[in-house]
Formats: C-alpha cells, sequence, structure tokens
C-alpha cells in the first residue's frame, strides 16, 4: 500500500500541482513522495522560547518575539524606501523594517493586535530593529500545528522567487507524512536497532523533519546517517564478495626457484616489514583461487616497486606472464630500466613498448608475446591496444590508478579467458575511511613504513621577498654535486600565463647559473623532447630541472636534493606532496622550499603549515579531505559512492567505522542474505540493488 503511495507523483499533493512539481523536479531532483520525504532539513532553528525585547542583546541570533505592531510609516532615504513599524511589548519597543513588499504588508498587517515575529535582529543607534521577520498572528499561531525545532531546507534562489518558501516546504512535508501515516517499514534488523539502542525508521524521519526536541533530532541523525552508511557498505563488501565467489581468478600456488632466488640471493636491500607484510598479501590472494583486485597504496618513496616485481616473479614462477602500465612514457621508461637492473640477474626477458616503440620492434613484441617469451610487458596505454595479445597474462600490475579508469582495468581483463590478477599501484595516500567507501571493491594493502636510514625532507615556507637567499642555498647545493627541481603551476584556465611565469623563471635562472646546465620540461613540449631533457636531469648532466607539474609523479631522481615549488600557494595538498616526494630518494639530507607571495588565503596557509609540518602522506591526505571535501578528491567525482544524503565521510568516521563492522558482521554469518532473521535488510538491499540509489530504500 504505502509502497504505491510513495511512488506518488508530487504533482498530486495538495499544495503542488504541475507547475510546482516541475520546479520540484528540475531545482531540487524531486519527484515523488518518497523523494520528498528523503529531503532533509540542512539545519533547525529552535522556536522552543520567547524573547521579550528588554531582553535582546547584540549578538542575539534568531528570536521569537511576541507584541503589536502600533504604528507603521515610510522613511524615504537616497539609498530607498522603506517601511519601518513600531514594534512593542511589556518591556520595551524596537522596529520591524522591509525594504521590498511594502503594499502587501500595509494591505494586511493589523495594528495593535499580538502577532509571534521571528527573526535576526541588528542594533543600530541604541535601537533593535528586526528585517523582514516572519509575521504570525498570535491567534493563527496557536491554531497552528506548532513544531518546536523548524525544519529549514536546502533551497533555490529560483525556488524563493517562486513563492516556494521554506514555510511552503514544511507545509508539503507535515502534509506528505500525514498522508503516509508514517508507516514507513523497518529497514534494519530487530536485532542491530536493539543492540545499538537505535531509535526506529518512522520515529526518525518523522524526528528529521520535525524533531521534537535536540536529544531526538540527535537520536535520528544518528540513525538515520548509520543506515545510510551501512547500506553503502553492505552493498560494496558484497559486492568484493560475489566477485570472488564468482570471478575464478588463476592459482599461484607455487612459489617457484624464479621467486626465490630474487629473494635469496638478488634483494638489493632488507624488505622493510610492511613490504614484507605487503607481498604476503598478495600471494594470499593470487593463491586463493579468486581473482585478485587489490590496491596497493604507499606514500612516495615507500618501495611499491618491489612489491609489484616479487609479485610479478609469482606470476613467471607459474609459468605466467606479467605486465606493468604506467601513466606516462617516462614513467614506464623508469620502470623498466628499473626492474631490468633489479633482474639483471635473472635471466629473464623484459621488454618496453610504448606510444614510441618503433613499428619493427614493436611488431617483435608482440610476437614473442604471444608465443610467451616475453615475460614481463613494461608500458603505457599502448598496452591496451587490440593488438597486443599475450599467450598468457597472469598479472597486470597498474601504477597510479588515478590516470586509468575503471573501463581500461577492465580491458587489461579481457586480455584473457580468465581475467588476470590486478594489483593496482597508487602513492596519492587515500584516507582509510574514504578508500573504504570508494575501493570497497578492492581488497586494501598499505605500506605504511619507509625504507630505513631516509632523512626526512625538510620543508620550509618562503615569501617571494626572500628570494636572493632562496639562489644562495641552490648554489650551495649545487656546488655539492646535488641537482635542483624548480616547479612552476600549470593550470588549464591561464595556461598562457603560466607559461609565460615559467619561461620568465627559466629566463632568470638561466641569468642566476650562467655556468650550470639547465633542463626545462612542460606539457607542451613534444614528448620525444620532453623524454630527451628529462633524460638529461636523470643521468645528471644536467644541474637544474625547470618544470611544471608534469614531473609529479613517480620520477626518481635520488642525487635531486632540492624542490622548489613556486607560487606555492595555487597547488592542492596532494600535488604538493608528490611534487615534494621527488626529493629525499637518495641519501642526502633533502629540502623543499615552498615559495609564495605575501597574499595568502585560510586555506593556502593551512596547506602550508600542514606541508611544513609533517612528510607524512596519510596525514596529509586527511587534511586535505577535510579542507576540499571528498568530492574534490582526485578520481572520487564519478563515484555515485559518495552521494550521501545525510552522512559525511570526513565528520562522520565514527559512525562508518561501525557501520562497517555490522555490515562485515552481518555478511561474514549470512553471505546471501538468506536467513530469516535478516529478511529486513534483504528487502532494503534488493531495493537499493535494483534502484541503484541507497536511497530509495524507504517503504
Ligand atoms: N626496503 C628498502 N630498503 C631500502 N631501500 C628501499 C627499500 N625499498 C625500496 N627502496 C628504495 O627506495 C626508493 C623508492 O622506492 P620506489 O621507487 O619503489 O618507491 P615508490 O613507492 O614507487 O615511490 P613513488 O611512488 O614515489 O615512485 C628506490 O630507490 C628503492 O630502491
Amino acid at each position: 500500500m504505502i509502497q504505491n503511495l510513495l511512488q506518488t507523483p508530487i504533482e498530486y499533493l495538495k499544495g503542488v500541482g504541475p507547475n510546482r512539481a516541475d520546479l520540484f523536479k528540475k531545482e531540487l531532483n524531486i519527484s515523488t513522495y518518497r523523494d520528498l520525504i528523503n529531503f532533509f532539513p540542512n539545519r533547525y532553528i529552535d522556536k522552543t522560547g520567547f524573547y521579550k525585547v528588554a531582553q535582546l542583546q547584540q549578538n542575539s541570533s534568531e528570536v521569537q518575539i511576541v507584541g503589536k505592531i502600533v504604528h507603521l510609516k515610510m522613511v524615504e532615504q537616497k539609498k530607498g524606501k522603506r517601511l519601518v513599524a513600531d514594534f512593542v511589548d511589556d518591556t520595551g519597543r524596537m522596529e520591524l523594517v522591509w525594504f521590498r513588499g511594502h503594499k502587501w504588508i500595509r494591505e494586511n498587517i493589523k495594528l495593535n493586535t499580538p502577532y509571534v515575529i521571528f527573526g535576526k535582529t541588528n542594533f543600530y543607534s541604541g535601537m533593535f530593529s528586526m528585517p523582514h521577520p516572519e509575521l504570525e498572528l498570535v491567534s493563527d499561531y496557536k491554531r497552528n500545528l506548532r513544531v518546536a525545532m523548524q525544519p529549514v531546507y536546502p533551497s533555490t534562489e529560483l525556488l524563493q522567487k517562486k513563492g516556494i518558501t521554506n514555510r511552503v516546504i514544511m507545509k508539503l512535508m507535515q502534509e506528505v507524512l500525514q498522508q503516509t501515516g508514517m508507516k514507513f517499514s523497518e529497514s534494519l534488523n530487530p536485532e542491530l536497532l536493539e543492540e545499538l539502542k537505535l531509535l526506529g525508521k518512522a520515529a526518525s524521519l518523522f524526528n528529521i523533519h520535525f524533531p521534537k526536541n535536540q536529544e531526538l533530532l540527535a537520536k535520528a541523525q544518528f540513525r538515520l546517517k548509520f543506515e545510510e552508511l551501512f547500506y553503502v557498505q553492505l552493498q560494496l563488501l558484497r559486492r568484493n564478495l560475489m566477485h570472488k565467489q564468482k570471478i575464478k581468478g588463476f592459482n599461484f600456488d607455487k612459489v617457484g626457484h624464479i621467486f626465490n632466488d630474487f629473494y635469496s640471493n638478488h634483494l638489493p636491500f632488507e624488505l622493510t616489514n610492511a613490504q614484507k607484510r605487503v607481498v604476503k598479501e598478495i600471494r594470499g590472494d593470487m593463491g586463493s583461487g579468486a581473482q585478485m583486485n587489490r590496491l596497493l597504496q604507499g606514500d612516495v618513496g615507500s618501495g611499491k616497486t618491489i612489491v609489484a616485481l616479487m609479485s610479478m616473479l609469482l606470476a613467471l614462477d607459474n609459468n605466467f606472464q606479467a605486465c606493468l602500465m604506467a601513466p606516462t612514457e617516462i614513467l614506464s621508461i623508469q620502470h623498466y630500466h628499473g626492474l631490468v637492473e633489479l633482474c639483471v640477474e635473472l635471466k629473464l626477458n623484459i621488454r618496453l613498448l610504448t606510444g614510441s616503440t618503433k613499428t619493427r620492434e614493436r611488431r617483435e613484441i608482440h610476437e614473442q608475446l604471444e608465443s610467451g617469451e616475453i615475460h614481463i610487458l613494461i608500458g603505457t596505454h599502448a598496452l591496451l591496444e587490440d593488438k597486443v595479445k599475450f599467450k598468457n597474462l597472469g598479472l597486470a600490475v597498474i601504477d597510479e590508478q588515478h590516470r586509468f579508469g575503471v573501463a581500461q582495468r577492465a580491458k587489461l581483463w579481457k586480455k584473457n579467458h580468465i581475467p588476470p590478477h590486478v594489483l593496482v599501484m597508487t602513492a596519492t595516500p587515500i584516507p582509510r575511511t574514504l578508500a573504504m567507501s570508494l575501493y570497497g571493491d578492492l581488497d586494501i594493502s598499505v605500506i605504511d613504513e619507509l625504507p630505513p636510514g631516509r632523512k626526512p625532507i625538510k620543508t620550509v615556507h618562503r615569501y617571494d621577498s626572500n628570494r636572493l637567499k632562496v639562489l644562495a642555498f641552490i648554489r650551495d647545493e649545487i656546488q655539492k654535486g646535488r641537482q635542483v627541481y624548480i616547479v612552476y603551476p600549470l593550470i588549464q584556465e591561464s595556461e598562457k600565463m603560466d607559461y609565460k611565469d615559467l619561461m620568465d623563471g627559466y629566463e632568470s635562472i638561466a641569468r642566476e647559473f650562467p655556468e650550470n646546465q639547465i633542463s626545462i620540461v612542460h606539457g607542451q613540449m613534444k614528448p620525444a623532447d620532453k623524454d630527451f631533457e628529462m633524460d638529461r636531469f636523470v643521468k645528471g648532466e644536467t644541474d637544474i630541472m625547470v618544470a611544471t607539474t608534469v614531473i609529479e609523479v613517480g620520477v626518481n631522481v635520488p642525487n635531486a636534493s632540492v624542490m622548489i615549488i613556486e607560487s606555492a600557494e595555487r597547488f592542492g595538498l596532494s600535488q604538493l606532496h608528490q611534487l615534494r616526494g621527488r626529493v629525499g630518494r637518495g641519501a642526502e639530507q633533502s629540502f623543499c622550499i615552498l615559495m609564495t607571495g605575501h597574499k595568502l588565503s585560510n586555506d593556502s596557509k593551512t596547506r602550508l603549515e600542514t606541508m611544513t609540518s609533517t612528510n607524512d602522506g596519510f596525514e596529509i591526505a586527511e587534511v586535505d579531505l577535510k579542507l576540499r571535501g571528498p568530492g574534490d578528491l582526485m578520481g572520487t567525482q564519478q563515484s555515485g559512492v559518495l552521494n550521501l544524503k545525510i552522512a559525511d565521510i570526513v565528520k562522520d568516521n565514527a559512525i562508518l567505522q561501525s557501520a562497517r563492522f555490522y555490515a562485515n558482521r552481518l555478511l561474514k554469518d549470512d553471505p546471501n542474505l538468506e536467513n530469516e532473521k535478516n529478511s529486513t535488510v534483504k528487502n532494503a538491499y534488493s531495493r537499493l540493488v535494483k534502484n541503484k540509489t541507497i536511497w530509495n530504500y524507504i517503504s
């Protein structure tokens, strides 16, 4: 019954009609009764008490007062006309002021009749006034359905203009709640409600709109946030579970001689405990019989490459091929050289395939891949081309997943009759909470430890006015034999200006350092030229690298020890951290200098302070998330998962953890939701899956 009622178009709700229904649809995406009930206030006004005029204070917020209007007059000033009413109660006098709508007020206001007024007060020339108060005759006030805490709904300018005020929405909400008789089905298991002492569904929905008091409001909010996060988690966890049940993977049950030989004889350093743990997790996955889909998070320089290599060796031990895909040519080449060097003694056939691989070589690679002669293929998107066919691809490692979409990941899968194991590596740490919500379908490994002996990078903030000292510092470092990066922002909207800044910067550096070799790399250069310049810097032929953010990810030049970031206030936190990660990769003390002008916004200041106070990528990611909100973080935009209506991933972290815990517990006990005692959750869950939105599950 109520199901049908909830699907009723709101056009049929008393007080709506086709025109308003259109507006609701366009402005708020509300089409049905259900949508309206799911439209939650974003704040509440506490109307539980009344003020007297004599009690008003200069910083009172919104207040409610009972009194009478004794006089109305128009006041004309240069700025325009305003209508002013003298309003009195038994303790004093104040003014009510209207700058618009004079005619209506004049015609409708009743003098010397008790009114309840509500609004914000101002204090000016010794007198309190209230602009555009809400007015209601005391007689009406008593008759109307009263709400102690008045909901305030998010609105738009157009809605306001068309007279759909907050009061109108409140009325409609009361109407729709009345019509449904508040007979909403419970959507969490009774056991869980009892265990967590959660407010029931119907009571929560009522109190989220019309809270009886603060306590009930808090309970309603908690319950609805919990529920929202619970179902997001349930969906992610279940998807993951089903994936494991359904998608068979190659079983790499052998740890063979290639892996063992490398581990015992050719590891260039001892693995950190974090690296060991992660290798073990990956081994476990690849030997489980299900396809691995794992995200490997590790801060810049934490040593992900060796983990990737060892995973690939496991594939080879089991007679499979492996590939590693990187987002840019420079990075692919770097990975290629790095891996070839690590595997020198292993006699493996490792090849590189990028957009600039010559046709002849390309053809040879294609052939050797199909015949199985190539063990490991490294490259860019070129790996995704249809012509690239493996004999038996067992593991695909993808570096820097932000640059590759899910669709591209899927393309790699299709290169086999059974999808290969997939290991996605990212150096952009994502706060755990967010990762949990975003990548519920991926398992997550974290390398949370840097290799020993690293000296933390010293980071300072310097104003442009101190440039001379900074230049002197650069000179000193170069004299010690180190190399220096100088990075300029490049933001699309002002590409031309940025380009000019970069070129000006290059010229002034060239003037300052006439004896030194300088490389320059930016996005408008041809890839071949870029690689040439980059290569000169990598080989140590140039001392200074002037660049835009193209060098952001992955470039490894251990001898570079100074990173200067120009206009640092224009970079986001994760970008600053990535850039800084380009230094501190060798044994020398490294430095990062953030250059800015004197004018800085509060957010910029926070970013700079964060950078100078910590080197920990996860800590930085948390601050970034707080500053920007999850919607803005790279890669999260497309993710419907974050379309949360009431919960907030950052603020409601604790509720998220708890929701995940209970969702996990439920699935462990009853993975297919077959158990009778979970029928409530099952119902809600199937509606959620069918309708693809979390909030369709009220019924
Ligand atoms: N356990 C270890 N002990 C000593 N050095 C290590 C260890 N693991 C890695 N390294 C070295 O640390 C440096 C960084 O490693 P790697 O390039 O794999 O980092 P990464 O995690 O890929 O970082 P980024 O994302 O910044 O490229 C390399 O020079 C590597 O040889």
